[in-house]
């Protein structure tokens, strides 16, 4: 058609314009949520340090810092979302993992069962998370504001080789001191015969959930793998689409 030439262009600009603002708009956001994030978790880290030196003992610490936890932690599975429209490059399935099982260690673990709170595996996962959350997320702020020092890149792409495993062990640790409590309780479980028909072990599926960390930490560690030599050693990798 004889328009079509000049409004392809008009189109295209228009395009062009919509696209720019909607990234404008989603840094804004990303930049907001990260900052966000990154003072939840640095408020975390002052309320454990401050715990630990006014009390000197473990004891109770969960309990001070639970609501804290529970909001950031649940906050996070705006991340999913994140990947999901498109406006970060990550796989859903990596982040959903990641996300959903640190809600399952918060909600239907550590907060669900009071006689495990006191745990050294709970401080060990809770000291982890911490230190991870706020590198990863200044490292995010500081990389859209496109002024990251070098420590923090480092400290995201090196940190988690040791942090990962030690999260896990602290994850897992905890739901194995809960595994009795969870037997003797009966919580989360339905016994036959109820009006529904149906039966559910919340002991077993937590065994189940322990045993999935066996096919599921190594690809959330070798992904972080790939990252580091992307990021620190400029390696080009092609990841299969989700
Ligand atoms: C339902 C019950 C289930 C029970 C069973 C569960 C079994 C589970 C088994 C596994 C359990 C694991 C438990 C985890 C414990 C711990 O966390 S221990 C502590 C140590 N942890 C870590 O070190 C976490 C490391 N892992 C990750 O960071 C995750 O893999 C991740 C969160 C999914 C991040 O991966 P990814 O996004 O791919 O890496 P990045 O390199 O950081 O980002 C890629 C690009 O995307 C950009 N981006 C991502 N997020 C943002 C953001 N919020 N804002 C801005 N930008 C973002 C990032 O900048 C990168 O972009 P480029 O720089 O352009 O490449």
């Amino acid at each position: 058609m004889a328009y079509s030439e000049e409004d392809g262009t008009v189109e295209e600009k228009e395009n062009n314009n919509k696209k720019k603002t909607k990234s404008a708009l989603a840094t804004a956001w990303l930049t907001f949520y990260n900052i966000a994030m990154t003072a939840g978790w640095l408020v975390l880290a002052m309320a454990m340090i401050r715990f630990y030196i006014q009390k000197g003992t473990r004891k109770g610490l969960y309990r001070s810092i639970a609501r804290t936890l529970k909001f950031f932690q649940t906050f996070a599975l705006v991340e999913v979302g994140h990947c999901a429209i498109g406006i970060v490059r990550t796989s859903v399935i990596v982040t959903g993992v990641q996300v959903c099982s640190r809600i399952f260690m918060v909600w239907f673990i550590t907060n669900s069962i009071r006689q495990i709170q006191n745990e050294e595996s709970v401080i060990l996962f809770l000291v982890v998370w911490t230190i991870t959350e706020i590198t990863r997320y200044s490292y995010y702020t500081f990389n859209l504001l496109h002024h990251l020092p070098y420590f923090i890149k480092w400290a995201r792409y090196n940190l988690f080789i040791v942090l990962y495993p030690l999260g896990v062990a602290g994850e897992l640790l905890t739901i194995y001191a809960a595994l009795p409590f969870v037997r003797r309780s009966g919580m989360y479980s339905m016994r036959l015969p109820n009006k529904y028909n149906v039966s559910f072990d919340y002991y077993y599926c937590l065994i189940i959930a322990m045993l999935s960390y066996i096919p599921l930490f190594p690809q959330l560690f070798f992904h972080m793998l790939r990252q580091r030599r992307r990021v620190l050693h400029g390696e080009v990798i092609v990841e299969k689409d989700d």
